[in-house]
C-alpha cells in the first residue's frame, strides 16, 4: 500500500453548520451535480430610500428583494451612518480587546436569560472544530441604560436589571451608543423597504422596530493557528436581520452558496454587510434565505468587526405572512420571537452555565 503522506487529501464532501434547529450537514455539489446559485454578493445603495418619490424607494425595495431571495446577502451603499462614527467604533473596539484580560473578565455576566446581554465567551458552532476563536463584547437593548430611548408603552417586567456591563472607559460606552442609536436608524429604514419587497405597507413593522431587541457584539478574531480553527464556525443568524461592520480591512467572512461553497464577503470600505436572519426566513416561508456563513481569519494580522442583530420583541409572534402561503406551502406554526432567539443562544453557548443548566434539564 502506498505511503498515506503520497494519498491525495480526499475532497471534503460536506460542510458542517449551526442552523435550523442544530448542527447539520450540507452536501458539497460538484459536476454535474451543481446548481445555479450566486458567486458574488451585490452592492445596494440605499440614498434613494430617503427620495420622496415612492416608485425610487420601491426600486430600491426590488434590488433588496432579489438580494434575499437569491443569496440572502447584500453590502448595503450609503446606510448614513458618518465615516467619522464608524473610525471612532473602530478605534474604541481595539482600545477594548487590547486590555488585559482580567479587565475583560470584569464585564462577564454569568447569567445569561433573555434578553442577551454581555459575555466575553467561547461559542462551538461547528463542533468539528476546537470551538471559535473570536472573542466577543454584546451589548443588547438594557432599558434602564440612561442612554435608551424606550417607547412609552415598554413592558419593564420584560427587562432585568442585571443588563449591560460597561468597562470602566466611558467613551467606549458613549460611542458605542452613538453607533447604536445611528445603526437602528438604518434598520428602521430598512425595514421599510422590505415592507416593500414584501408588497406591504410601507410602514407595516414600524411597531416592531420601536424597541427591538438584539444589539450590538464587538468581535475580535485572532489569526487562527490551525488550518482547522474557525473564526466563528458556519452558522446561519437567528435574528430577523444583522448589519455587519467589518471595522478592518481584513477579509475573513465567507457565505456559503447553494453548491456547498464558500463566497467570499470581504470589506468593502463604508458599507454594511446585510444578511437575512432565520426569524425573517421562517416569516417569509423560506423566500427570503438566512445563509449560512462563518469568519476564517488565515490572514496573520487581528481583525474586528461589529455585527448588530436586529429582531422583533421577545413577545413578538412570528408568522409567515399571507402572501407567502401557497398550497404546496403552508403557514409556519406560529413562534415567540424570544423563545427562538433564547434556545438558539442557549445551543450555540455550549459551555456558558446558562446552557449547562439547560442542558441537565433537557431543554436543549
Ligand atoms: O464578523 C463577521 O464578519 C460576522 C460575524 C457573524 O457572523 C456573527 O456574529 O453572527
Ligand atoms: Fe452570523
Amino acid at each position: 500500500m502506498a505511503p498515506s503522506a503520497l494519498l491525495p487529501e480526499p475532497e471534503p464532501e460536506y460542510v458542517v453548520v449551526h442552523a435550523g434547529k442544530g448542527t447539520i450537514k450540507r452536501q458539497i455539489l460538484t459536476g454535474d451535480k451543481k446548481k445555479p446559485t450566486f458567486e458574488t454578493i451585490p452592492q445596494v445603495d440605499f440614498s434613494k430610500m430617503s427620495s420622496s418619490s415612492l416608485s425610487e424607494r420601491k426600486a430600491v425595495a426590488e434590488e433588496v428583494n432579489a438580494a434575499f431571495r437569491h443569496s440572502g446577502f447584500l453590502y448595503a451603499v450609503n446606510h448614513g451612518i458618518s465615516e467619522e462614527l464608524q473610525s471612532e467604533l473602530s478605534r474604541v473596539i481595539k482600545e477594548f480587546f487590547d486590555l488585559p484580560l482580567e479587565e475583560k473578565m470584569k464585564v462577564i455576566i454569568q447569567l445569561i436569560e433573555f434578553p442577551p446581554v454581555l459575555t466575553i465567551d467561547r461559542f462551538m458552532l461547528d463542533e468539528t472544530t476546537r470551538g471559535d476563536l473570536k472573542e466577543a463584547f454584546a451589548a443588547g437593548e438594557d432599558p434602564y441604560d440612561p442612554e435608551q430611548n424606550p417607547p412609552e408603552d415598554l413592558d419593564w417586567s420584560k427587562f432585568s436589571r442585571n443588563g449591560n456591563q460597561w468597562p470602566a472607559s466611558k467613551e467606549f460606552r458613549t460611542i458605542m451608543y452613538q453607533y447604536s442609536a445611528a445603526i437602528l436608524d438604518f434598520s428602521r429604514n430598512l425595514m421599510r423597504t422590505i415592507a416593500l419587497a414584501l408588497d406591504l405597507d410601507e410602514h407595516h413593522f414600524d411597531d416592531m422596530a420601536k424597541f427591538p431587541t438584539g444589539g450590538l457584539r464587538a468581535l475580535h478574531y485572532p489569526s487562527q493557528e490551525t488550518s482547522n480553527d474557525v473564526g466563528i464556525g458556519a452558522h446561519a443568524d437567528y435574528s430577523w436581520f444583522t448589519l455587519v461592520n467589518q471595522l478592518s480591512d481584513t477579509p475573513a467572512l465567507e457565505v456559503l452558496n447553494h453548491n456547498g461553497q464558500w463566497v467570499s464577503a470581504p470589506p468593502i470600505r463604508n458599507t454594511l454587510v446585510v444578511n437575512v436572519g432565520d426569524l425573517l426566513e421562517m416569516a417569509t416561508n423560506n423566500e427570503f434565505v438566512s445563509t449560512v456563513h462563518r469568519v476564517v481569519n488565515k490572514t496573520g494580522k487581528e481583525r474586528y468587526s461589529i455585527p448588530y442583530f436586529f429582531a422583533p420583541t421577545s413577545e413578538t409572534m412570528i408568522e409567515t405572512f399571507p402572501s407567502c402561503v401557497t398550497s404546496e406551502k403552508p403557514a409556519m406554526k406560529p413562534i415567540k420571537s424570544g423563545d427562538w432567539l433564547r434556545e438558539r443562544l442557549l445551543r450555540a453557548r455550549y459551555k456558558h452555565p446558562s446552557s449547562v443548566a439547560a442542558r441537565a434539564r433537557g431543554e436543549i
